[in-house]
């Protein structure tokens, strides 16, 4: 690791962070994943975030998503637990969905909320219950971000396990501050966020920076243009998620999972081209590039 003016920046010899998997482990051992994602017409971005979880090593990973996902995701990714909803029960059946939330919570060990979500009337219901109810690290994205930017008075949910991923144009709606000044100094921009509500802040962009809530700050250099594609950012979440059931402290997975979403990507585009990269194959390159790492293999 390299630090330049107060500012981290891993490099390939930090692959040997991530530990072997333990003998004798099971699947218990590497975490519980929920993700809470997808709507009717965005069912891969659920797809995406778990796949990477599990492809960065969690344990179990379950879905939550609407019911019409179901069998979809369940043909998608069979390793993944889906539990659904219907969503209008969250606004119309309120005891039984906090009870089915309540649990689902309870069982998790991380949770990832947002992506592929939409702007449907209840997204913003089933946003506050989550917030309200996470007492594990979470990591929000996407319209879980765009909701909180909708209605600014749910950053009173915030805690300081909470990881936020926007991207520019995210940050823009969450701070409305323009997307150039964003842009412009974008350790600045995450560190104040950070500073304000007391989150983790992966502030996503070509080099993206990263306000942890330790104190410590990161910038990503390993990405490529390649990166730039539906769905990238979905399955950043899940790298994240998989690296806090390896062991990592939530904030150091947040600054770890986007160098080594960076590095999945080239690795990705060496196969694929820059052009041709698909979402998933970021999420499939993510073990190729950990087998460097010795001890890693078996
Ligand atoms: N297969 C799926 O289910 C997918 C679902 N997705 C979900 O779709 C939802 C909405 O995503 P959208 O992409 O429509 O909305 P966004 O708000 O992410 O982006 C809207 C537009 O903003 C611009 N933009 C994006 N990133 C930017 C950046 N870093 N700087 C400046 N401008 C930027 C682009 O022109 C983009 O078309 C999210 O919940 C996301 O998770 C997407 O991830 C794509 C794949
Ligand atoms: N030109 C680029 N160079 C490096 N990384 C990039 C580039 N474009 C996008 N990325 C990375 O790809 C991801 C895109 O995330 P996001 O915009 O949320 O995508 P989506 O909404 O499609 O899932 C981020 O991690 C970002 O840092």
């Amino acid at each position: 690791m390299t630090e330049l003016d107060g500012v981290l920046q891993y490099e390939t010899e930090d692959l040997s962070r991530i530990p072997p998997r333990r003998q004798g482990a099971n699947k218990g051992s590497y975490g519980q994943v929920l993700i809470i994602a997808g709507s009717v017409g965005m069912s891969g971005a659920a797809y995406l975030s778990a796949l990477a979880a599990y492809r960065t090593g969690a344990g179990l990973v379950r879905i939550l998503t609407p019911e019409a996902n179901r069998s979809i995701l369940q043909i998608q990714l069979p390793e993944a637990i889906i539990s659904s909803y219907h969503p209008e029960d969250i606004t119309e059946k309120r005891d039984s969905w906090m009870k089915q939330l309540t649990e689902l919570m309870e069982w998790s060990s991380v949770v990832v909320l947002g992506p592929g979500l939409g702007r449907a009337g209840y997204v913003k219901s089933l946003v506050e219950d989550v917030l309200q109810t996470a007492f594990v690290p979470l990591i929000v994205d996407a319209d879980g971000l765009n909701t909180i930017a909708e209605y600014p008075y749910l950053t009173g949910f915030y805690t300081e396990n909470f990881i936020l991923t926007p991207h520019i144009r995210e940050m823009s709606r969450l701070t409305g501050k323009p997307e150039e000044e964003l842009l412009c100094d974008s350790l600045r921009a995450a560190t104040e966020y950070r500073d304000t509500y007391g989150v983790s802040c992966c502030l996503k962009s070509e080099h993206s920076v990263i306000a942890a809530v330790d104190g410590k700050l990161y910038r990503t250099v390993s990405g490529t243009p390649a990166l730039a594609k539906a769905g990238s950012g979905d399955v950043l979440t899940g790298i994240i998620a998989g690296l806090y059931c390896l062991g990592m402290e939530e904030s150091e997975a947040a600054a770890f999972g986007s160098f080594l979403h960076g590095l999945a990507g080239r690795r990705a585009a060496e196969r694929c081209s820059a052009h041709g990269v698909l979402a998933r194959e970021i999420a499939d390159a993510v073990p190729e590039v950990m087998r460097a790492v010795p001890g890693i293999s078996i």
